[in-house]
């Protein structure tokens, strides 16, 4: 396999923002895609595919090329020539990549086998917490499926297309998608593609959201014409989902603290055709209380320290700090008390998180109804990296009883 210069040298630029500057790995790789308009798909999946690649074993190559963390442009070569060794690429004549020791690489990455925290590419903390929550077996399975690439896939909106006619009609684009069992509206790409270049997409016939995430929405057990409350819906990803099944009919009331993240839920909106959602910044308590119960159904996708979807963001694992998990805990535990108000009686809420820690999940669940006997589980659902193939999640459904 050959390397290319211009899509190599795209690649360590990026690794420098990323690691150096602090900048989000999605929007670096974005960013770098649009690079040069002549690249073809097999360019554009390198480039990201790489770039995302050196994110997610950033330890493990910084302990095979004796890497630290500052990233000088030599330093991120030296990964880089971590990563081509291990990929087996043929090593160019560039003054950069010259006496690269690729035995020593190899001989190197198999001695780190035996070592979960380089094998994985983990920071201690984070691996020691997984540990303590899901138990070794069990995390050892999780973070090599966390480690897999993350696969793209869409959501058809059902308000403007079916799934048949999207699949045919991305083909016409070029894009061949295939539909998943299990997931009702899903179609996963074949390939990586700018999806977001296509004519469906201009049309608002799908949004790109991992299978997992396309179960929450389902899960709230909606109906035509309910009165739904979305509390933490951020850029709408499943306020979206909501509105397609709910036929358009109802009332959808979608709030976060973040205005701008409802900015961009407004513009998802229109593209999708959606007319029942409104949405309401969160400024003071009065918003909830104004609101209190009145809704048939509230999802609470809780703000939590997504290691469920580390495959989709790798570079989380080097942002996340063990302060900010503790913090979420408990933002979690009083963000679904608060938001269960909003309840009415014999309406349902689901709680859900992308996470697969049982304190921000099933045992926040577990303290909530203890301290409120006013609600009842209806079921919950895990879903497992490893066992589905997708991003990790939980979802419980409760319902208001008295
Ligand atoms: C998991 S994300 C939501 C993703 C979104 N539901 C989707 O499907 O695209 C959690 C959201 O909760 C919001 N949030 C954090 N604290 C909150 C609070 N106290 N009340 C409401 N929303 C909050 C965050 O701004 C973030 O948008």
């Amino acid at each position: 396999m050959r390397l290319h210069r211009n899509l190599v040298f795209t690649v360590i630029d990026s690794i420098k923002l990323i690691f150096n500057e602090g900048e989000y790995a999605d929007k670096v790789v974005q960013k770098a895609l649009k690079r040069d308009s002549r690249w073809g798909a097999r360019d554009r999946k390198f480039v990201a595919e790489t770039i995302y690649e050196m994110v997610r074993w950033k330890r493990l190559y910084n302990e095979i090329a004796g890497t630290k963390d500052h990233y000088t442009t030599e330093n991120v070569w030296k990964n880089f020539s971590v990563f081509a060794t291990l990929k087996g690429y043929d090593l160019p004549d560039w003054p950069q990549l010259h006496g690269v020791p690729e035995r020593r690489i190899k001989g190197k990455f198999d001695e780190l086998q035996k070592v979960r925290v380089f094998k994985e590419s983990i920071p201690d903390w984070l691996d020691e917490l997984c540990v303590a929550e899901l138990g070794e077996k069990h995390w050892a399975k999780e973070m090599t499926a966390l480690n897999k690439q993350a696969e793209v896939i869409l959501r058809t909106n059902t308000l403007r297309t079916t799934k048949d006619v999207l699949q045919k009609k991305l083909a016409e684009e070029g894009i061949e998608t295939v539909a998943i069992d299990g997931y009702t509206d899903a179609l996963k790409l074949v390939e990586r593609a700018n999806v977001f270049r296509t004519d469906c997409f201009k049309s608002g016939f799908f949004e790109v959201q991992d299978a997992s995430s396309q179960l929450v929405a389902e899960y709230l057990d909606v109906k035509p014409g309910m009165r739904v409350i979305d509390t933490c819906a951020g850029a709408g990803g499943k306020t979206l989902h909501l509105s397609a099944l709910m036929e358009n009919k109802g009332n959808i009331i979608a709030t976060d603290i973040y205005e701008s993240k409802l900015k961009k839920l407004k513009i998802r909106t229109r593209r999708a055709g959606a007319h029942n959602i409104t949405t309401k910044v969160i400024e003071t308590t009065k918003v909830i209380k104004k609101m209190k119960d009145t809704a048939d159904r509230v999802l609470i996708d809780a703000p939590c320290s997504g290691i469920g979807v580390l495959k989709r963001n790798p570079d989380s694992k080097w942002k996340l700090q063990p302060e900010f998990v503790e913090n979420i805990i408990k933002t979690q535990a009083e963000i679904l008390q608060r938001y269960s108000q909003l309840v009415k009686n014999g309406g349902k809420m689901v709680y859900a998180t992308c996470s697969i820690l049982p304190s921000e999940n099933e045992k926040q669940v577990k303290a909530f109804l203890k301290n409120n006997d006013n609600f009842r589980i209806i079921k919950d659902h895990k879903v497992s990296p490893f066992k589905s193939g997708y991003d990790g999640f939980y979802m419980a459904l409760l319902e208001r009883i008295s």
